[in-house]
């Protein structure tokens, strides 16, 4: 199968870079009159899906928000995943899962495996257990065409304390994050199925980009504070890979789906325009 960032390269230049988050909040269901279970959260995703599915590049559905109504709203998630898919969006399933190397084998056959119902294009995925230890994803995710975006300098105030503390070589924490993952996607063209995330909101930190070779998720925007125009000082010269994403600020405009999709406009427009330098 064709690797995920041969997808994902062809998606962006077909759709423009933008990932929109699907995150049901119980407050975002109440502000679309929809009740805060099973059927307010089929009616909330699907409603996305009707509104974006056929025009974002991404979509990136938050499982917590699913999980929290247990079997039925894993089941929900299951045919939001089918949805995107025959919608043609590509999917990028947010779990930050990370355990050791046998347990993330069996997370690698959960969302990465195609015989799986929860099969998906891409998983987010947690580095603190090591790298190392995320082994079974990148190689079941290489053998099917998928991809892994490993969590590197978080959107959150409280990462800074782990992913910047020095490591004995004198690296950040973030830093051998990014250089392992720019190993994995070393060669690959026109893009490497290994992605790095890197929120929106952290501003000018003096980490080198510069060899990752692919895809920068960079969450944080809108509802978190950062923005488009401030994409240049967090990227530098890596602007180019940088991959956009959005839940709330999106998802505010809902239920009506046309308004769902000039907001999803109106933010792609000011990303291209970050982007481009245009
Ligand atoms: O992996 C992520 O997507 C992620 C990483 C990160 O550093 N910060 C972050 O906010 N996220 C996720 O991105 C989404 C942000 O949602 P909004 O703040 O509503 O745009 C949530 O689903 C978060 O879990």
């Amino acid at each position: 199968m064709e690797s995920f960032g041969a997808r994902l390269h062809r998606a962006v230049t077909e759709r423009g870079p933008l990932c929109v988050g699907i995150d049901p909040h119980p407050g975002l269901l109440a502000r679309w009159g929809l009740s805060d279970d099973v059927r307010g959260l089929d009616r909330f995703s699907r409603t996305v899906v009707e509104a974006l599915g056929d025009r974002v590049a991404v979509v990136k559905p938050q499982s917590a928000f699913f999980e929290r109504f247990g079997s039925q709203g894993v089941g929900i998630l299951e045919s939001t995943i089918r949805q995107l898919r025959d919608a043609g969006s590509l999917v990028l399933l947010d779990v930050k899962r990370g355990d050791i190397g046998s347990t993330v084998a069996a997370y690698a056959a959960a969302y990465l495996d195609p015989s799986s119902p929860l099969y998906v294009d891409a998983v987010t995925a947690s580095p603190y257990l090591g790298v190392g230890s995320l082994a079974p994803m990148f190689e079941l995710a290489a053998a099917h065409g998928g991809g892994v975006f490993v969590l590197a300098l978080t959107s959150n105030p409280e990462g800074a304390a782990v992913q910047r503390a020095v490591t004995a070589d004198g690296r950040t924490v973030a830093q051998t994050v990014i250089d392992e993952i720019s190993q994995l996607n070393r060669g690959a063209e026109p893009l490497g199925s290994f992605g790095l995330v890197v929120g929106a909101t952290i501003g000018d930190t003096g980490h080198d980009l510069s060899g990752v070779n692919g895809p920068l998720l960079a969450p944080g925007l809108g509802a978190q504070g950062g923005t488009a125009a401030g994409l240049r000082t967090v990227f530098g010269s890596s602007l180019p890979s940088v991959l956009p994403s959005y839940s709330r600020e999106v998802l505010h405009a809902g239920p009506d789906t046309a308004a769902l999709r000039a907001a999803a406009e109106r933010v792609l427009a000011d990303c291209r325009a970050a982007l481009t330098g245009a």
